[in-house]
C-alpha cells in the first residue's frame, strides 16, 4: 500500500529526548475482503531531501498532496512492518538503560483505529510491544537482586485509575519535596507474586482491561488513555544503592475532530477535553525537543504522570499510527506530531496561553537585575517590585532634567537657583502629573498580567511601555517627586514677596529644599548610571525617552531664549506685573492665558521682559500641555 523507498535499518538515533516514528497499520481482515486486492496506496513514505543518507528522517505525504506539503518524521514503519521488527529497533536496545535507572516511554498516538492498542499491547497471538518488552525484562531478571513489578492505569477525563484494583480506585499523582512525582494509590503487580511468566502477564493484561469494563462503578465511555508501567528497581554494585527504573507504554485514547460527532457519542466539550490532552502531551514533546526552559507536564494529568520519565537521560519513543486508508484525522495526527517532531508552531490550548504567560513572567523575571523583566514580578508583589525599580530607574527621570539643566549654567548663585527652582517645580509637576496618568494604566496592565487567561500576544507587545513607565514612576521616588512639588509650594504662594527682604530666608530655605530634593534625584541619576539601568527604557521604551528629551529640550530652549530667564529681575520692591509673572513662573499648573495677556497694554507686554516671559511661558505651557497630551494618547495605546 505505502510506497517507500526505505529498508528498515537499524535504528541509529536513540539518543534523541523525543524520537517521533510513524507506523502505517496493516490491513484488518475486513478491509482486506473489501479492497479484494486492489487499493491505490494513499499514503507515500519518501527519504528527506537533500539527506547524505546518514539520516532516517522521512516525510509522509496523502493522497495527492504534494512532497513540499509532507510532513516530515524520524522514521517510518511500512504496513508489513509488523510489532517484532518495532520492537527490536527501537525498544529493545533501551531495556538495558532501564537496568541503569533510566526511564524509557512509547506512547501509542493516532486517530481512531489506527491501530494504537495493536501495537502496544497486541493479541496473545502477535503479542505488542509492552508484551515483547516484558518478555525481554523477564530474560534479563536472573536473580533476586532485581525485581520487577507492573501497574496498570486508565486515564479517563483528567483523572487516573488504578486498573489492578477490582475497585479502580483513583490514583493521587503528588509531587514530593524534591520534586519527584508520586502516584499515590497505584497497585503494583510484582514479579514474584503475578508475573513471573509473560503468559501470566497476558492474563493479568487482557483479564484487568475487561474486568474493569464490567466492575466500574459508573458507566464510563470506553474513550480514554491506557498504561502499563514496568518497574524494575536493582542494586548498583558500584555505589550500594538501589536503582529504579521504569518502562512506560501509553495506548493513547484515538484522536478525532471534536466537531463530528464521536464514536462514543461523546459530545463537543468532551471530545475538545480528550484532544486537549492530546495537545499537552504534544506540547511537552515540543518542549522538549526545542530545548525550551519550561515544559509545561501540568498541562494535564498524564504528563504530569509521566514527567519522571521525560527529559534528561530517559528515552521516549512516539508512535505515530497511520490509518492505511483515507482518514482524516490520521492527516491531523500526523501533521501534529511531525510539528512536536520539528519543534515548530506549537498548539496551543487556552490554559497553555496561561502557561506560557506564566512562563513570560518567569522567563522576564529570570532577566538580570535592572532589565525590563524584572518588573513581571509587579503581578506578584507590586510594592517591592517597584521599590526594586525605584532604585534602578529613576535615571529616567533625572535623565530629562539632566538634558534641561545642561543649557543653564549662570553664574548667579540666586539666578541659578530660582531656574532650577522653577526648572524643578515645572519638570517634577509634569512628571508627577505623567505619574498619576500613568499609574492608573500601569495597575491596568498589572491586572491583565496577573489575569493570565487574558494574556495575549499584543498585549505582551504593550508591556515594555508599561514597564518603561512604571520604571519611571515607582512608587517610593514618586512619593519623593511630590514632596519635592510641596517643598516648593510655599515658595509659589510666597511668591508675590519673593523679592522682599522680610521673606529672602524664606525663599532661600524653600529653594534649598527644593535644591536638596533636586541633589537627590541627581544621586539617583548617577546610581542609575552605575547600574546600568538605562538599557530599559532605551532599549525598550525608546519614543519615550524621545518625548523626554524633545519636552527637556523646549524647556531648554525657552529658558535660553527668553531674557527673563539670563536676567531675573532682583530688585526687592516688585511691580505688579513682576508679581504676575513670578507667580506665572513656579506655578506652571495654572497657565495665564494668553488672551489676558493681549487684554493689557501692549506696550506693556512687549516691553516689559516680565510680560514677554509670561506671553512666552503660557505659549509654552500650552504647547507642552499638548504636547503631554499627545504623548499619553499615543502611550495608552
Ligand atoms: N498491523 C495490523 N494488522 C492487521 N490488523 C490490525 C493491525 N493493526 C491493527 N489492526 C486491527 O485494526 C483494528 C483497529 O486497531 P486498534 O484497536 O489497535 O486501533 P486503535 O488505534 O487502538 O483504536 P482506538 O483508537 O479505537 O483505541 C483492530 O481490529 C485491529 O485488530
Amino acid at each position: 500500500m505505502a510506497s517507500s523507498h526505505i529498508k528498515a535499518t537499524p535504528c541509529s538515533n536513540l539518543s534523541q529526548k523525543v524520537r517521533i516514528v510513524a507506523k502505517i497499520r496493516g490491513f484488518t481482515d475486513q478491509e482486506s475482503k473489501f479492497l479484494n486486492g486492489d487499493s491505490a496506496p494513499w499514503i507515500s513514505v519518501h527519504k528527506r531531501k537533500g539527506d547524505d543518507g546518514s539520516s532516517e528522517k522521512v516525510t509522509i505525504a496523502f493522497e495527492n498532496q504534494s512532497t513540499r506539503d509532507a510532513y516530515e518524521m524520524d522514521y517510518c514503519y511500512e504496513q508489513n512492518e509488523d510489532n517484532g521488527l518495532v520492537f527490536s529497533r527501537e525498544i529493545k536496545p533501551l531495556i538495558s538503560k532501564v537496568f541503569d535507572g533510566q526511564n524509557v516511554t512509547i506512547i501509542a498516538y493516532g486517530a481512531r483505529g489506527s491501530g494504537k492498542t495493536y501495537t502496544i499491547q497486541g493479541t496473545k497471538e502477535k503479542p505488542g510491544l509492552a508484551a515483547l518488552a516484558i518478555a525481554e525484562v523477564f530474560s534479563m531478571v536472573k536473580d533476586n537482586e532485581k525485581s520487577v513489578a507492573i501497574s496498570f492505569y486508565e486515564v479517563f477525563q483528567d483523572h487516573v485509575y488504578d486498573l489492578l484494583d477490582p475497585m479502580h480506585p483513583e490514583v493521587q499523582v503528588l509531587e514530593d519535596a524534591q520534586g519527584k512525582i508520586k502516584l499515590k494509590g497505584l497497585s503494583q503487580a510484582s514479579y514474584l507474586a503475578f508475573v513471573k511468566s509473560i503468559s501470566e502477564f497476558h492474563k493479568l493484561y487482557f483479564n484487568e482491561c475487561s474486568l474493569h469494563e464490567a466492575k466500574m462503578p459508573f458507566e464510563l465511555p470506553r474513550k480514554s488513555h491506557k498504561g502499563v508501567i514496568v518497574h524494575i528497581l536493582c542494586n548498583n554494585e558500584s555505589s550500594n544503592t538501589k536503582l529504579l527504573g521504569k518502562i512506560n507504554f501509553v495506548d493513547l485514547a484515538g484522536y478525532e475532530d471534536a466537531r463530528r460527532k464521536s464514536f462514543e457519542g461523546l459530545n463537543l466539550v468532551e471530545s475538545s477535553r480528550f484532544n486537549k490532552s492530546l495537545y499537552a502531551l504534544l506540547n511537552v514533546i515540543y518542549a522538549i525537543n526545542a530545548n525550551e526552559t519550561h515544559v509545561p507536564y501540568r498541562e494535564s494529568k498524564l504528563t504530569r504522570m509521566l514527567q519522571n520519565s521525560f527529559g534528561g537521560a530517559n528515552h521516549v519513543l512516539m508512535l505515530t499510527c497511520l490509518n492505511p486508508l483515507f482518514c482524516q484525522d490520521t492527516i491531523c495526527t500526523t501533521s501534529l506530531a511531525s510539528r512536536s517532531c520539528q519543534g515548530t508552531n506549537r498548539f496551543f490550548t487556552s490554559s497553555m496561553k496561561k502557561s506560557k504567560a506564566s512562563a513570560k513572567r518567569v522567563a522576564l523575571s529570570s532577566l538580570p537585575k535592572g532589565k525590563l523583566g524584572s518588573v513581571s514580578t509587579t503581578a506578584k508583589k507590586p510594592t517591592s517590585s517597584r521599590a526594586h525599580f525605584s532604585e534602578k530607574n529613576i535615571s529616567h527621570l533625572i535623565k530629562g532634567r539632566k538634558l534641561f539643566d545642561e543649557g543653564n549654567n549662570l553664574s548667579s548663585s540666586m539666578q541659578t537657583k530660582s531656574r532650577s527652582n522653577i526648572a524643578s517645580v515645572m519638570q517634577t509637576r509634569f512628571l508627577s502629573d505623567i505619574g498619576s496618568a500613568i499609574v492608573p494604566y500601569l495597575q491596568e496592565e498589572e491586572n491583565s498580567i496577573s489575569d493570565d487567561v487574558s494574556a495575549s500576544l499584543p498585549k505582551s507587545e504593550e508591556k515594555p511601555i508599561s514597564y518603561a513607565f512604571s520604571a519611571m514612576l515607582p512608587i517610593t521616588e514618586e512619593t519623593s517627586l511630590v514632596n519635592a512639588v510641596e517643598d516648593t509650594k510655599p515658595i509659589e504662594e510666597k511668591d508675590v514677596s519673593l523679592y522682599s527682604e522680610s521673606n529672602q530666608s524664606e525663599v532661600t530655605s524653600a529653594i534649598d529644599g527644593t535644591m536638596k530634593a533636586l541633589t537627590y534625584l541627581e544621586d539617583g541619576y548617577n546610581k542609575g548610571k552605575e547600574n546600568k539601568s538605562l538599557p530599559m527604557n532605551e532599549g525598550e521604551s525608546p519614543p519615550l525617552s524621545a518625548r523626554l528629551r524633545e519636552l527637556s529640550n523646549n524647556l531648554k530652549s525657552l529658558y535660553t531664549s527668553t531674557p527673563l530667564h539670563i536676567k531675573i529681575p532682583q530688585e526687592t520692591h516688585t511691580s505688579f506685573d513682576n508679581l504676575v509673572v513670578s507667580t506665572d513662573i513656579v506655578e506652571p499648573k495654572t497657565p495665564v492665558n494668553e488672551q489676558n495677556l493681549i487684554v493689557k497694554d501692549m506696550w506693556e507686554v512687549v516691553n516689559c521682559p516680565s510680560g514677554a516671559f509670561s506671553a512666552h511661558n503660557s505659549g509654552f505651557k500650552h504647547s507642552l500641555v499638548q504636547d503631554y497630551l499627545k504623548f499619553l494618547n499615543s502611550a495608552s495605546k
